[in-house]
């Protein structure tokens, strides 16, 4: 692990990481589209449609640690149920790409702070909505993703009905599969998991899915 200009530990490197994961094997990091079926991705910072107007990352990768892709699945089942489904917008963002962010946009209320590091850097944040699983269109939210706005917060109340209905059928079935949904913006859920810190990373988003895809094809080997 090495240190940055706030003192933050970082694990920087791929060898660093899989010594984490050979000490808690809950850490390793998986491709979400591989424990969620039928998952659909829109991964916005892998283009310029986003709030930054920029390309952050080199192409569409969502990856989170184990457990919380387990925990995923287990919601999409709920959904499934209820005929409805999850869009993934971002999961692992490294700490630089958080970094870069806040200089673009430099808001101490919706964006991660370099300070502190992001719960996207530790693998454990998803920014998410559902689809009707029918068609595949989006479910009526209270506002866009990444919204820097009131009525992002997960408790505002002067909308209509039917979003509302939406995002609290978000907001219960995640929380029922141990997530927790942040204060100020509906799409972002961060896996509850009080046994283990998992932690804040600085790899980059295309090494690490190289990792994930190494270590899938040297299991079936
Ligand atoms: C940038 C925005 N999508 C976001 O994820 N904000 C939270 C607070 C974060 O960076 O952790
Ligand atoms: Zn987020």
């Amino acid at each position: 692990q090495t240190s940055n200009p706030y003192g933050l530990p970082l694990q920087q490197s791929i060898e660093d990481y899989r010594k984490s994961v050979a000490l808690d094997s809950n850490k390793r990091m998986v491709l979400i589209a591989d424990f969620v079926p039928d998952v659909l991705l829109d991964i916005k910072y892998a283009g310029k449609e986003n709030v930054f107007y920029t390309q952050l990352y080199p192409r569409p990768i969502a990856l989170t640690r184990l457990p919380a892709a387990k925990a995923l699945a287990n919601a999409q089942k709920e959904f499934n149920e209820n005929g409805v489904g999850l869009k993934i917008y971002d999961g692992y963002r490294p700490y630089s790409i958080t970094v870069q962010m806040y200089e673009m946009l430099p808001d101490t209320v919706y964006m991660g702070l370099p300070w502190q590091g992001s719960k996207h850097n530790r693998g454990i944040a998803l920014d998410l909505t559902l689809v009707e699983l029918k068609t595949g269109g989006e479910l009526r939210m209270p506002t866009p993703f990444d919204a820097l706005v009131y009525a992002a917060h997960p408790e505002f109340k002067k909308l209509p009905e039917e979003v509302i209905r939406n995002r609290e059928l978000l907001k219960s079935v995640m929380k029922k599969h141990g997530f927790s949904v942040d204060p100020v913006e509906w799409w972002h859920y961060n896996y509850v998991d009080t046994s283990r810190t998992f932690e804040l990373m600085d790899i980059p988003i295309d090494l690490m899915e190289r990792e994930v895809l190494n270590s899938k094809s040297q299991k079936k080997e």
